[in-house]
């Protein structure tokens, strides 16, 4: 079954090997789960069904590469004492784990579920979650099972905190051993919040040195309360990414743009403006970053206690209006930023490369009610998105 999608007004590609990334009256073939051509309208061949896109914007769909999804419960309460004047701690965390712990399986599954749904209407078609309010083996293996069922990526995040109640040299041997092994199925990929209040810069090494011993990529939450070693240890352990990255000095920018130098596969920074305004923490600097030639993704952190949104609209707005990023470096962050900072910038053990609109993506795509991507930051929280296709298929 292959859709022909025309007369598209701008056609948003993150595809290099054009001359241009936002090609005029174009169009593009969806042959299955995956991009077969694209072009100008005037060249297209014929397909099984035909799209009139009437001129709109079409661009690769969102991939939000930073959310924490399987959860129970709500932090509407801290959230209201923080708009009054409290600071962010990690400690909220276990108010989370609490309601997850005493939640079934199935409640988790239709969270989730509802979670999806809602980044999906607004345009999110790939979606990474990380486990991490469970913090007991079994908890954290039906997290991981749960997600595994439903979102595209999976990181375990067992080092989120400390749980209340253990011994913090046996949670780490945990972490490292048994409960690293029992959701090793699950997931692709492991986390550490390398932050004062959770793990220290020793922990934090130990826990991706045996990450990377059992071939499991690895990302960092770091630099999000203070500045701290987490952008450094991401860097000197090759991470994908390191994320939040509000305390930044002139070492760790240059750090994250060095890795990327003379060929090499570096390590993403990834900014969640949604995060940072939530929490009323300084916004990280992307633009800076961007300048100095370090990759970049923009992420919803979507999760109950630091940013409960998933509107990848409402960050790449924030990204242009407040971090200062133009609206190509936005949107390219939003979608092959992401994808970069999963690993998914390429085919990967049979997985197609997404973030890109070019022959042998998986068929990802979101069309806007505006003939432009500049609509997302000059019409900031319209609900701007008119269609949507996930792996070929109509989502939107
Ligand atoms: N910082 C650590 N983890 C989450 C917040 C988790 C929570 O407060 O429930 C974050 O990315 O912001
Ligand atoms: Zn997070």
């Amino acid at each position: 079954m292959s859709i022909l999608i025309t007369n598209i007004g701008e056609l948003t590609t993150n595809d290099d090997s054009l001359a241009n990334s936002r090609v005029k009256d174009a169009a593009v073939i969806l042959d299955g789960d995956r991009v077969g051509w694209v072009g100008s309208a005037a060249d297209a061949p014929a397909a099984d069904e035909l799209v009139d896109a009437a001129g709109r914007a079409v661009l690769p769909g969102w991939v939000d590469s930073h959310t924490h999804m399987v959860f129970a419960g709500d932090r509407t309460a801290e959230f209201e004492a923080r708009m009054a004047g409290e600071s962010y701690a990690a400690g909220g965390i276990n108010v989370t784990v609490s309601a997850t712990r005493a939640a079934t399986d199935d409640e988790l599954r239709v969270n989730l579920q509802r979670l999806v749904d809602e980044a999906r209407r607004g345009g999110t078609t790939t979606m990474e979650t990380k486990t991490g309010y469970g913090l007991t083996v079994a908890d954290e293996v039906r997290s991981a099972r749960v997600a595994a069922g439903i979102v595209d990526e999976v990181t375990f995040l067992g080092a989120h905190v400390v749980p209340s109640g253990s011994d913090r040299d046996e949670y780490l041997s945990l972490v490292t051993g048994e409960m690293l092994d029992a959701v090793a199925p699950f997931v692709s990929a492991v986390d550490v919040f390398c932050e004062t209040g959770a793990f220290d810069a020793v922990e934090t090494a130990r826990i991706l040195e045996t990450a990377a011993s059992k071939g499991l990529a690895t990302h960092v939450h770091g630099n999000q309360l203070g500045h701290g070693p987490g952008v450094q240890l991401a860097v000197a352990h090759n991470s994908l990414s390191v994320d939040h990255l509000g305390f930044l000095d002139d070492k760790d920018v240059e750090a994250l743009a060095e890795s990327w130098r003379n060929g090499g596969r570096g390590t993403v920074a990834t900014v969640l403006p949604a995060c940072d305004l939530s929490t009323r923490m300084p916004l990280a600097p992307a633009k800076q970053l961007l300048d100095a030639g370090a990759v970049v993704a923009i992420a919803s952190n979507c999760n109950p206690g630091t940013s409960y949104t998933s509107s990848m609209n409402f960050c790449v707005a924030t990204a242009v209006l407040q971090m200062g990023l133009t609206i190509e470096q936005a949107v390219r962050a939003a979608t092959l930023g992401g994808a970069i900072a999963l690993g998914r910038d390429t085919e990967r053990a049979g997985k197609p490369r997404v973030g890109v609109i070019a022959p042998g993506a998986r068929a990802d795509l979101q069309m806007l009610g505006a003939p432009s991507i500049t609509h997302l930051a000059y019409r900031p929280g319209m609900p701007l998105t008119a269609a949507v296709w996930a792996a070929g298929r109509r989502a939107v």
